[in-house]
C-alpha cells in the first residue's frame, strides 16, 4: 500500500541540527569541514550559528579599545557593541555565507536583529553592559527559510522588545535556537576536540562532572559558556549535545569524536 500523501517523508521533515561555529575555529576553517556540512544536508536540515570572538579581539586592538572578560562573557560598552557587531554581523556572517555559497549550499545570512529572530534582554547590566541574554527566538522565521532549503547563519547579535541591540555570547544564542526549534542535534564546534582534562579527552560528561570541572577550574574561560549553554540546551528532544573540533571532518567513519554531554543519570532505588 503506499503512503498517502501526508505522510510522506520530505525534505522538510529532515531533523534538525543547529551547528553552533566558534570564532577560534572559524579562523582554521578547513575545506574538509565545509564539504561535512554539505554531506551533513544530505540527510538533515542545518542552522548554523557562529561567534566571533578572537576577531573581535583583533577589531578592538586595532581601534585601541580595551574589553575585558566576565565568566566567558564580554563586558560590552556602547563602543564594544558597535564593534562587535559590525565584526560579526559585517565581516564574519558575510565571510561565511560566502563560503558556504561557493560550496554550492543555499545559505542565507541573518543576525538575532534581523526579523526579531534573537528577542533578548540584558543579561547583567550592571557587570557586563550591552550584553543579552535570549528571551525569544522567532522560529517561525527560520522555518518559512528552511521549507525554502536554506541553511540560515546567525550572527549573536540580539535585540530588545524596545528596539536596543545586545551582544550576545554565540554558545547561548545557538542553545536557545536549538531548544525553541525542537532540533535534533545541537553541535559546538571549537578549536579543541571537546572537554579536556589533563590533555585527555573526556568522551562523556554529565552535569555533575562539569560542575566540579568547573569548580576545579579544569574548565575555564570561554569553556565555561559553552558547557552551561550545552547543559540548558538538553531536553527530552535533545539528548546530547556534542563539543567537537572544526579542525576536520565532523564525522569519522561515520562517528563523531568529541564530548558527549548528557543528562544527570537517574539514580535507580531497587
Ligand atoms: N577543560 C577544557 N578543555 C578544553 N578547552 C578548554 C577547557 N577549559 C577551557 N578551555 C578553553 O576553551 C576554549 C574554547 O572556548 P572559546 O575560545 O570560547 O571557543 P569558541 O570560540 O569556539 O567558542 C579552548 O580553546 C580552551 O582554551
Ligand atoms: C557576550 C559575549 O561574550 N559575546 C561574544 C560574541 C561572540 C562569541 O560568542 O564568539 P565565540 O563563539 O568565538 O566565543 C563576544 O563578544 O565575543
Amino acid at each position: 500500500m503506499s503512503m498517502s500523501k501526508s505522510m510522506q517523508v520530505t525534505g522538510h521533515d529532515k531533523p534538525i541540527v543547529v551547528i553552533k561555529l566558534g570564532g577560534s575555529m572559524l579562523e582554521q576553517l578547513s575545506e574538509s569541514f565545509l564539504d561535512s556540512i554539505k554531506e551533513l544536508l544530505t540527510t538533515k536540515r542545518v542552522i548554523i550559528v557562529h561567534g566571533g570572538g578572537p576577531d573581535i579581539n583583533n577589531m578592538l586592538t586595532k581601534l585601541n579599545v580595551k574589553s575585558e572578560f566576565y565568566n566567558g562573557m564580554r563586558k560590552t560598552t556602547k563602543e564594544v557593541l558597535e564593534i562587535a557587531e559590525m565584526v560579526l554581523s559585517g565581516k564574519i556572517n558575510k565571510q561565511l555565507t560566502a563560503l558556504l555559497t561557493q560550496k554550492s549550499v543555499k545559505a542565507i545570512g541573518l543576525s538575532g536583529t534581523d526579523g526579531q529572530l534573537i528577542v533578548s534582554s540584558f543579561l547583567d547590566e550592571e557587570n557586563l553592559g550591552f550584553v543579552g541574554k535570549v528571551e525569544q527566538i522567532n522560529d517561525e522565521l527560520l522555518r518559512s527559510l528552511l521549507i525554502l532549503d536554506y541553511v540560515p547563519v546567525i550572527a549573536p547579535i540580539g535585540i530588545t522588545a524596545d528596539g536596543q541591540k545586545l551582544n550576545i555570547n554565540a554558545d547561548l544564542a545557538a542553545s536557545a535556537i536549538a531548544e525553541k526549534i525542537n532540533a535534533e542535534q545541537l553541535l559546538f564546534v571549537t578549536n579543541v576536540p571537546g572537554i579536556l582534562h589533563d590533555g585527555k579527552l573526556i568522551e562523556e560528561a554529565t552535569e555533575t562532572m562539569i560542575e566540579k570541572l568547573i569548580e576545579q577550574k579544569v574548565i575555564y574561560g570561554g569553556m565555561i559558556p559553552k558547557v552551561q549553554a550545552a547543559l540548558d540546551a538538553l531536553s527530552d528532544q535533545l539528548e546530547h549535545v556534542m563539543i567537537v573540533s572544526g579542525n576536520d571532518r565532523i564525522f569519522k567513519e561515520g562517528k563523531m569524536i568529541g564530548t558527549k554531554i548528557t543528562k544527570k543519570r537517574e539514580v535507580v532505588v531497587k
